[in-house]
């Protein structure tokens, strides 16, 4: 569903090129504060066939599907799978070579304030070593049309308040994630697209992160964020859009998902008579492999411990082994990765 695009506030010069900041540049001030309705104008986020091909290979393949607003969607998948082009590719970094990425129904090339719209972080903010956080905020505040106040605000908020005054060179690689975040929140848009947003983070970061993700999202706001480990996103994206090999692998709730990842765990049972417990397995729908030194021991896939159980107790004879062989869930990720197979 696509909401009644918002009413558009005049158009705030947004410069090519920054401004340097070899003092604390001095923004123009408050043209206009950010606007507080944008809480509620989370806009969906569309993927339509979006395909990028670079030489002889895939990146991204005719992928597909909706984010919603005011919900926070994990957008997953392993290493190399094709989610820093997607987000280049909605950003406009990156031209499709087939295919949309639209917000609110557009391009982020016609959004009358893009800076504003979307708030995006990505793993090349381009600050200078040599500059403060705080410069290089209230340089992107002056070049957005934005208050040079609005830079302390996003400081404060990123937990950088005191650090925002020292050079960007001397941050660590969690301080920068805080920056780049900082940066992303400035024009208080209501589309945030972060790229693994929690690398650098210390288990203290983390935990912040995925609650300011959750408030953003509470607010009414539209907020992507791409991560490679299902376990950092599960606890905190309501939705899970996971990838591999550049093309969609499986969408859905964030619970629906990551039980569906679980799934994938299989079951070991050894019985007296196990030919005639896999016939009764294999009838009932489950993929049964018998390991050849296995001493009678299967592994089922596709039934979970009870129906394993049951049938056993009918078909198997003496029952001398059943549990579940549950994988870790990046374990189970990965052979979803993996086995590639499209499960939406
Ligand atoms: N500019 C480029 N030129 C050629 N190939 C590229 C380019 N950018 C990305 N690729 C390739 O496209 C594929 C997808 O890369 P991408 O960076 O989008 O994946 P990712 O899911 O973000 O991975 P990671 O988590 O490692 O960043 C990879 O095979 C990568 O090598």
């Amino acid at each position: 569903m696509t909401p009644p695009e918002p009413p558009e506030a005049p158009e705030a010069p947004e410069a090519k090129e920054a401004p340097d900041a070899k003092e604390a540049p001095e923004a123009p001030e408050a043209k206009e504060a950010p606007d507080a309705k944008a809480r509620a104008d989370g806009r969906p986020i569309e993927f339509r066939g979006l395909s990028k091909r670079y030489r002889d290979r895939w990146a991204v393949q005719d992928l597909s599907f909706t984010v919603a607003p005011g919900r926070v969607t994990g957008f997953l998948g392993p290493n190399g799978a094709g989610k820093t082009t997607t987000l280049r590719m909605l950003l406009g970094l990156t031209a499709p070579t087939s295919g949309t990425a639209t917000v609110g129904g557009r391009p982020y090339r016609d959004l009358a304030q893009p800076l504003r719209t979307v708030g995006a972080m990505l793993d090349e903010s381009g600050t200078h070593r040599r500059r403060t956080g705080r410069d290089h905020l209230r340089v992107q505040c002056a070049a957005t049309g934005l208050p040079a106040r609005r830079a302390d605000e996003v400081l404060d908020h990123v937990g950088l308040a005191q650090a925002g005054r020292r050079r960007y060179g001397e941050y660590s690689l969690g301080m920068r994630q805080r920056l780049n975040l900082a940066q992303a929140l400035l024009g208080d848009p209501p589309v945030l697209i972060l790229d693994e947003p929690s690398n650098g983070l210390d288990p203290e970061g983390i935990a912040w992160m995925r609650a300011l993700l959750r408030t953003l999202a509470a607010e009414g706001r539209t907020v992507l964020v791409s991560s490679h480990l299902i376990s950092e996103v599960e606890q905190t994206a309501d939705d899970l859009v996971i990838i591999s090999q550049g093309r969609l692998v499986a969408e859905g709730s964030s619970r629906e998902i990551a039980a569906r990842v679980r799934g994938e765990a299989r079951v070991r049972v050894r019985a007296s008579r196990p030919a005639e417990l896999a016939a009764a397995l294999t009838s009932a729908g489950a993929v049964v492999t018998r390991p050849p030194a296995g001493d009678g021991l299967l592994i089922v896939s596709g039934l979970g411990t009870g129906a394993v159980a049951a049938a056993a107790a009918t078909h198997g004879g003496e029952l001398y082994e059943l549990a579940e062989d549950a994988p870790d869930l990046e374990q189970a990720f990965l052979r979803l990765t993996q086995g590639k197979a499209e499960i939406r």
